[in-house]
């Protein structure tokens, strides 16, 4: 082709200069760790996803605490004469995740075979889209830096089953609870340029797939996996060649992972010699990568298209209905909160526990808490609200060693006892003591209901104050001494002492203007 058409690739060249040279040349900034070279990350993700059943069966997929070889039918288990059928709610839930990641959506792609022989694959083969992807193109902007990575392409494809090796008894065990189940295999370009990039890129798409439905995107549990690509290459020159690392099980651990495989790699290189292309594993103990197999023993994986599976068509239709059932995303969530008068700070700390949210089976989407902030802040002041949510709720929560899914109190009793403040009806104080019953308790009341049982409504009877202050000066004279000369800070150990004694029921603000009347 490039032969009989020289010309052509030469316009091609001189009319469309690569995108990935100009991101790259751009983004050429010095990093301390290693002057005078530049680190290139691809990475490949792959996300387990949230259906209920299998990609090719209807059995339902297995969570991590079921008993082994308890969901398996005669198709995950290879039986002959047995044939896939695909299950839309994957697809959907990939669709999902292709629009969050701007993604053309394709109209026909296609399933092939790729073979290799492990134990824990019973067909022989994976059942992948390599060659014809459902979803090309798109972009990732990361969470943290001002970068956007492209993506390659996304593609469906089996998961295995689980082999594990005992071995004493030097055999190994197969469960084939989780083979069949629908993974999205997400392949970024080569756009990432220093570890701390690539942990950026992995927990952006974490929340995105979170966000979307489409799984868990947990590394530790394995519902989210990462094949890194590593090279380096001295500046001004192309790029090196890559070396793999397989199966890393967490952000950490990937991007210690990627620093050692880089000195690895810059290392060979400054001996004279050159770089391999390998893929490699991690030793966690070590802080290394290791050699699995290079080029010339990598498997020969016999792609072919699966007969039994016909192309996938999607109609318009069925994306169109697709995208309008998209939730928010969170770049929009960011702006939409922002234009509320949220700080920055106050933003993260409400996205980040959104982020961490259960997902749903199916694509069904559960409400976090930016759904609860926004239900809470509905016809309230936003700011009042956030500083309620991530103060005084999570700094609970977060103290009782609880996260926000084990969050008992509902908006309407967060909305009435931020009311109960703002109009004055339980100070401050008291509305702290009554959110810490509601977590303590979990009683479903109302904190009207609870500030009238527990004696808290405001007390705004001036004798009773004026009593309460008196109280307070005979008990602090050393402190009433210090106010009397000057030193107005003195004050505040009297207002305690009077809000102790009214159980938090007094107004701190009254109660400082009656003392220093008093003691004027
Ligand atoms: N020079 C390079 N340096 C670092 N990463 C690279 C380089 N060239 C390509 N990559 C990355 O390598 C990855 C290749 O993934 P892809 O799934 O396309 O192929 P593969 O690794 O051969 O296939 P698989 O592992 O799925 O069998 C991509 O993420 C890509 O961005
Ligand atoms: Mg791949
Ligand atoms: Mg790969």
């Amino acid at each position: 082709m490039l032969a009989r058409f020289p010309h052509a690739k030469i316009c091609m060249l001189a009319h469309r200069p690569r995108l990935s040279r100009l991101l790259h040349a751009s983004r050429i900034k010095e990093d301390s760790r290693w002057p005078d070279w530049n680190v290139v990350i691809g990475i490949e993700v792959h996300a387990q996803i949230k259906s209920k059943a299998k990609l090719f069966s209807n059995t339902l997929t297995s969570g991590l605490h079921d008993p082994p070889n308890t969901h398996v039918s005669l198709y995950d288990a290879a039986f002959p004469g047995t044939l896939p059928h695909l299950n839309p709610k994957c697809v959907e839930l990939g669709i999902r995740m292709a629009i969050a990641l701007n993604s053309e959506v394709q109209r026909r792609s296609a399933f092939d075979r790729k073979h290799y022989f492990y134990a824990d694959l019973p067909t022989g083969y994976q059942i992948t889209q390599q060659y014809a992807p459902f979803a090309k193109g798109g972009f990732l902007k990361l969470s943290k830096e001002d970068i956007s990575v492209r993506i390659k392409q996304i593609q469906l494809e089996q998961d295995t089953a689980k082999s594990t090796f005992y071995p004493r008894q030097q055999h190994t065990a197969i469960d084939l609870n989780r083979a069949g189940t629908g993974l999205m295999e997400i392949v970024s370009e080569p756009d990432l340029r220093s570890p701390e990039e690539a942990g950026d890129y992995v927990r952006t798409l974490q929340s995105l797939l979170r966000c979307v439905g489409s799984s868990d995107g947990n590394m530790e549990q394995g519902s989210l996996r990462c094949d890194v690509n590593v090279s380096v290459n001295r500046r001004g020159s192309g790029f090196g060649t890559r070396c793999e690392i397989k199966n890393l099980n967490s952000v950490r651990f990937m991007m210690i992972a990627i620093t050692s495989e880089v000195r690895r790699q810059i290392d060979i290189l400054q001996s004279g010699s050159s770089v391999p292309q390998e893929t490699r594993g991690f030793d966690e103990d070590r802080a290394e990568t290791y050699s699995l197999r290079n080029k010339e023993d990598a498997p020969d994986y016999r792609y072919m298209p699966d007969p039994n599976l016909p192309p996938l068509f999607l109609e318009e239709a069925f994306v169109t209905d697709i995208r309008q059932r998209m939730p928010e995303l969170p770049d929009a969530t960011r702006i939409r909160l922002q234009s509320l008068g949220l700080s920055s700070r106050d933003i993260d700390v409400i996205m980040d526990v959104d982020s961490g949210r259960e997902v749903g089976v199916d694509g069904e989407l559960r409400p976090g808490a930016v759904a609860y902030f926004d239900s809470v802040a509905s016809g309230r002041d936003p700011r009042v609200v956030v500083n309620w949510i991530t103060h005084e709720l999570l700094g609970q929560l977060a103290f009782r060693k609880e996260t926000f899914s084990d969050n008992p109190m509902t908006v309407e009793q967060m909305g009435e006892l931020i009311d109960l403040v703002q109009s004055k009806t339980v100070t401050g104080t008291s509305g702290k003591e009554i959110l810490r019953h509601i977590l303590t308790t979990r009683t479903l009341n109302m904190p009207s209901q609870l500030a009238e049982e527990l004696n808290m409504l405001a007390t705004s009877d001036d004798t009773l104050l004026k009593q309460w202050c008196s109280v307070a000066i005979s008990a602090l004279p050393n402190e009433v001494d210090k106010v009397r000369k000057g030193n107005m800070n003195a004050i505040n150990r009297l207002v305690g002492h009077v809000m102790k004694a009214s159980k938090g029921a007094a107004n701190a603000q009254a109660v400082k203007t009656i003392l220093t009347e008093m003691l004027s």
